[in-house]
């Protein structure tokens, strides 16, 4: 049977990344996708700026929405403190196994909780299922016309506090029309656009950073 583009991009973390070394893995997908087959990840040049946000936040508390294949997640998880409690959604089964397996290869599964489900559905169930109050950071790739629906249901639910960040990818291409209208608007958020470009290509894409004031 015909292997799937996750599955292939499963092998090439397998064949030429090491295993229990994220970097290693991060570098063996950006190699597949730059010169074999692309793939949706937020990519190296995106993932540099993710990469300072989590820095400089040092999150006890994360949330992404749409796992995919697990780049972004190996990403965020590798430099977070032990302590930390990062969830990731994926309601995908296929996607939810390929991404299972390569956060294992980079030996972080100890530091990632990969719940297979839709948003909607689990969002409002965060608080009483992982002892979660707020989320510090939510990185916001799934869908991108759910970015803003998920954005409202996040503050219905009481998991944002002020100081909690929104980081959202693709509002340019494919883009977030509608989430970027009411993040950039709302006098609830402070936001700031990091310009950058579509993974692995020179079109025009970037991340959105929104602070919540409460
Ligand atoms: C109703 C369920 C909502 N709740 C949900 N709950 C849980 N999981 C969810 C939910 N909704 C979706 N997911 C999962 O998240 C993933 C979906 C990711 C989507 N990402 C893009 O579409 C994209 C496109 C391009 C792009 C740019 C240029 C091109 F030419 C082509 C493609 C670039 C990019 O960086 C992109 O991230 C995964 C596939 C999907 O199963
Ligand atoms: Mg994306």
């Amino acid at each position: 049977t015909q292997s799937t583009r996750p599955q292939r991009l499963l092998s090439a973390v397998q064949k030429n990344a090491t295993r229990g070394d994220p970097c290693s893995v991060v570098r063996a997908i950006d190699d597949f996708c730059r010169h074999k087959e692309w793939a949706m990840n937020v990519g190296d040049e995106k993932g540099c700026i993710l990469d300072s946000v989590v820095s400089e936040m040092n999150p006890a508390a994360v949330l992404e929405l749409g796992t995919y294949c697990g780049y972004s997640t190996v990403r965020i998880a590798r430099l977070l403190p032990p302590d930390a409690k990062f969830i990731t959604l994926e309601f995908n089964p296929g996607f939810a196994a390929i991404a299972r397996q390569v956060i294992a290869w980079a030996g972080l599964e100890e530091k990632v909780q990969l719940v297979e489900g839709a948003s909607g559905d689990w969002i409002p169930k965060i608080k009483e299922q992982f002892g979660i109050k707020t989320f510090d950071l939510v990185f916001l790739d799934h869908w991108k016309d759910r970015y803003l629906p998920d954005t409202k249901l996040m503050e219905e639910c009481g998991l944002l506090r002020k100081g909690s960040v929104l980081l959202a990818d693709n509002v340019i291409c494919p883009g977030t029309p509608d989430y970027l209208e009411y993040i950039r608007s709302s006098p609830k958020y402070e936001s700031r656009y990091f310009k950058s470009h579509l993974e692995y290509t020179k079109v025009e894409d970037g991340l959105e950073k929104s602070i919540f004031l409460g």
